[in-house]
């Protein structure tokens, strides 16, 4: 996600410590939170210690799930997570458009512009009069404007979320990670204003599953590159692998690699397989726009352990639970999904530990050299009142209380119970602490 305008020129701080600082502003400052998820890991999107701080600032913040990519994973899939995290958190289901024209364009008005939008059915929203209905909903019960953050890890869709609310590309959107680098406001209508915050930062203690998905920025290191597919791979079924890349039988990561960068034409000089591309096409591909895959629910239906029922029920107040649903129920059926067989089962790794505290970092900043960014945008289309509000920003310091540290989840039971009628590729998975540190991992072992 690119912002546009004179922010990024101001504020273009390129250290996780300033990531953290405006992620709390943008908190901080919101009545609603909406914490952003990919449907296709709901848990792994989700920060334990993000949501601690929002159900635990006091003064009436409520914090709201968004399930994002409805899309890419199938409608059975949709509904049981759907059912599961209204739980814990009022969740809405949405689709982001695809393709928005820039706020220059849409000024221009030329009637062939127009004629080459695309209004396929791919590019449509689905889910924004339900999240606006919400919004406003609560506008009125409070009786003032409100301020609400879009909060999340990289890549889940927060800017084409507000894209799509506002209708126009207020925020670049794309597949490189962690491009937005401080809190942009952004005008829905005179009640409700959008925060744009910079992607949370995973905390290094993660797996090495959520570390190759949730990364602030896109892996550049070829050794970590290999990693992190490995880390992928064997979390997903191989078989469906083989048959969404079309390729034969693979021993390792690495063969995997060379073989992917064999089919897709990617070699270096002397023809030799371009390995690191191919890693990061997959990495894009597990975090973009177009993979179906879809993650199992945990066996264990108790609340998260950051949670109480007490907190369950506060965020839920203020909001029409009845109407959720059936406004979700809407969207559901209007969506066209992949279906079952042809979605990758992904077995997740839970929820990913945020850092949220700049004094938890060490000294390091981010690799944003090789991210084109956009601050020669022409500020001349910014003049509305969007592009000069994010300046208004609270500076307390917030109480973080840390208490979580949420346990994998073991999924082994729950996977034969959901698989059943799914009719999955043979496939077992072994989740126990170690998994994830075990580099030199053996495909033959754990896929039957
Ligand atoms: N299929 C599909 N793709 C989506 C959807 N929403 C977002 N995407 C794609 O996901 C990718 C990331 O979207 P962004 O909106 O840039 O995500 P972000 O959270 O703002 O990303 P960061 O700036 O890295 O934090 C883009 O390639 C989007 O086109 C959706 O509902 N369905």
């Amino acid at each position: 996600m690119k912002l546009k305008g004179k922010s990024n020129k101001l504020l273009n701080k390129n250290s996780k410590k300033s990531f953290c600082g405006e992620l709390k502003k943008v908190v901080e400052a919101s009545d609603i939170v909406l914490q952003v998820l990919d449907a296709r890991d709901p848990l792994g999107c989700r920060c334990p210690q993000v949501e601690q701080i929002i159900t635990q600032s006091g003064g009436n913040k409520k914090l709201l799930l968004v399930l994002n990519k409805i899309d890419l994973v199938p409608r059975e899939n949709l509904e049981k997570w759907l059912h599961y995290l209204k739980n814990e958190f009022p969740t809405v289901a949405f689709k982001s458009s695809m393709q928005l024209k820039d706020r220059s364009m849409q000024e221009k008005k030329h009637p062939k512009e127009s004629a080459r939008v695309d209004l396929s059915r791919g590019s449509m929203c689905f889910g924004r009069e339900c999240l606006l209905k919400l919004l406003q909903e609560y506008c009125r019960s409070q009786d003032k404007a409100i301020q609400v953050g879009v909060i999340g890890f990289p890549n889940v869709g927060k800017s084409s979320i507000i894209n799509s609310l506002k209708e126009v590309r207020a925020c670049d959107v794309g597949p490189v990670r962690g491009i937005t680098k401080c809190m942009q406001a952004i005008h829905i209508d005179k009640q409700i204003r959008m925060l744009d915050s910079p992607s949370i930062i995973a905390a290094p203690s993660n797996s090495a599953l959520a570390l190759a998905l949730r990364s602030t920025t896109d892996i550049e290191d070829s050794g970590k590159l290999v990693d992190a597919v490995n880390a992928i791979v064997k979390h997903c079924s191989k078989q469906q692998i083989m048959l969404y890349y079309n390729l034969p039988d693979f021993r390792n990561s690495v063969e995997f690699l060379t073989l992917l960068a064999q089919k897709r034409g990617m070699l270096k000089k002397g023809g030799v397989p371009d390995t690191e591309s191919a890693a990061k096409l997959l990495l894009y591909d597990w975090t973009g726009a177009k993979v179906s895959y879809h993650s199992l629910l945990p066996a264990s239906r108790n609340l998260s352990p950051h949670l109480t029922k007490e907190v369950v029920v506060e965020m839920q107040q203020g909001f029409n639970l009845k109407d959720l649903e059936k406004d979700n129920m809407d969207t559901i059926k209007a969506v066209k999904y992949p279906n079952l067989a042809s979605s990758i089962i992904f077995q997740s790794s839970g929820l990913t530990n945020g850092t949220v505290e700049e004094n938890e970092l060490a000294e390091e900043t981010l690799e944003l050299e090789n991210i084109e960014t956009n601050e020669e945008a022409d500020d001349s289309t910014e003049d509305d009142q969007d592009s000069n509000e994010e300046e208004e920003v609270v500076e307390e310091n917030i109480q973080t209380s840390r208490k979580t540290n949420p346990a994998k989840l073991n999924m082994d039971e729950s996977l034969e119970e959901q698989t059943a009628g799914e009719q999955p590729p043979t496939l077992s998975f072994n989740l126990d602490e170690t998994t994830d540190q075990d580099d030199a991992y053996d495909f033959n072992t754990d896929y039957v």
